[in-house]
């Protein structure tokens, strides 16, 4: 890949918060030019209206997605920032309508050149829920409906990067992770596969700002419902929950059952997640935070903390980066991990930019070293 090549890119829900954050970031990536932003009440507007903070740059107006005209645009990146059920008709429509070679099966053509020709490599980096879970039926139970795109389902990489990075480079199709299980699977992915740790009894007390419940007008996310106050929801039955559970299984080799219970709090963004775990034989905090330290000895947007400092959404804010470290619990056998990150950033729209730059040949870190906003 060129180093001064500029890709098209186009972001589907640019009018929403992870779309608009997306663009955020990729005014500032030195290899992409946004050529595409859609929404659906705000289409037919300038993104500067809906957003007036993007004053000054240069960006292209809304539209509709049904407005694309989609071989004719030449994009090399699809963004989709759409809700979960919404995004996976709009991406198996788009890749059809592109005649993209993820859907081989399902080309019909009548010569193999004649398939070859009319072949599309666009990259899709879908941000919602669609194409997380691998499993058919754990998709339906949990998000009340059958998957619109199997096929596509189980061709999607899974976006954690730091865990999948190798298939991210290799793949059309890259689901990210939820914001919650970002934060939960860094913590826990390399204890569990280091059998540090025991696959029972796994507790994340999650809190996000409200930026997590997207920018569409619902009661429950009104000033006077959220400020001043904190409060849980999906106890016991938050979505999230299968998601981390598939990649713990896969780390552990082993069936894992999490408690997770997710709380809103008065803050724009940033999540944090307090998570208690057994230890396995003679492991010790210690232990634990030395394999954590040995996972993510080179990794740049993942950092362990020195000595007690806790982890806090106000380092993190604005960037890409998960900090974590690992304290004593008063019972004996156990320890407490804490892990924060900015919900719109390494929770979603940061991390489908760095999944952008495998999938595309850059350097991962590419558009993505801002160091985090404080105060
Ligand atoms: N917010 C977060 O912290 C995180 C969000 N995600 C996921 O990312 C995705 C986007 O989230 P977020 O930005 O918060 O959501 P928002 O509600 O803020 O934005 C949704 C976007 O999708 C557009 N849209 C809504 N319905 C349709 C439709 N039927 N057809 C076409 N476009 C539509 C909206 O357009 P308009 O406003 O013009 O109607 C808007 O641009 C979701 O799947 C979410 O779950 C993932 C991780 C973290
Ligand atoms: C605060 C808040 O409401 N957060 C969202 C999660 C945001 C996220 O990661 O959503 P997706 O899995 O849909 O991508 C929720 O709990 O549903």
């Amino acid at each position: 890949m060129l180093a001064d090549r500029k890709y098209r890119v186009g972001v589907l829900g640019a009018s929403g918060y992870t779309g608009a954050d997306l663009v955020r970031l990729l005014i500032a990536h030195p290899n992409t030019e946004i050529a595409l932003l859609t929404g659906e009440r705000k289409a037919g507007m300038s993104l500067k209206s809906v957003f007036p903070h993007f004053v000054g740059y240069d960006i292209p107006d809304i539209i509709s997605i049904d407005e694309v005209e989609w071989p004719a645009i030449e994009l090399d990146v699809v963004f989709c920032a759409l809700p979960h059920a919404t995004s996976q008709d709009v991406i198996k429509g788009l890749l059809h309508s592109l005649n993209h070679s993820i859907l081989d099966e399902m080309i019909v053509t009548t010569t193999a050149d004649q398939a070859n020709s009319l072949r599309s490599e666009v990259k899709v980096v879908d941000l919602s829920a669609d194409f997380r879970l691998r499993d058919t039926e754990t998709y339906a139970k949990w998000y009340g409906k059958a998957h619109d795109a199997t096929d596509l389902q189980k061709k999607a990489v899974y976006g954690l990067t730091e865990i999948y990075r190798d298939d991210i480079k290799k793949a059309d199709l890259v689901a990210c992770p939820g914001c919650y299980p970002t934060a939960a699977l860094l913590s826990l992915i390399p204890l569990l596969k280091a059998g540090l740790i025991k696959t029972e009894d796994i507790l994340i007390d999650a809190k996000s700002g409200v930026s997590g419940a997207g920018r569409s007008l619902k009661e429950q996310n009104l000033f006077v419902e959220v400020s001043e106050a904190m409060h849980p929801y999906g106890i016991g039955s938050h979505r999230h929950m299968p998601e981390i559970e598939q990649e713990l299984a896969v780390a552990s080799k082993n069936d894992v059952t999490i408690s997770f219970t997710p709380h809103l709090v008065p803050m724009n963004r940033g999540e944090l997640e307090t998570i208690y775990v057994k230890l396995e034989g003679n492991e010790t905090p210690e232990t634990l935070k030395a394999a954590l330290l040995s996972a993510y000895e080179n990794e740049p947007f993942v950092h362990i903390l020195e000595g007690s400092i806790a982890p806090a959404t106000r380092m993190v804010r604005g960037s890409n980066n998960c900090v974590i470290n690992v304290f004593p619990d008063r019972i004996p056998g156990r320890a407490i991990i804490i892990a924060a990150i900015d919900n719109l950033v390494k929770g979603s729209s940061g991390q489908a930019i760095q999944n952008m730059n495998l999938m595309l040949g850059l350097e991962e870190t590419t558009g993505l070293m801002q160091a985090p906003m404080f105060p």
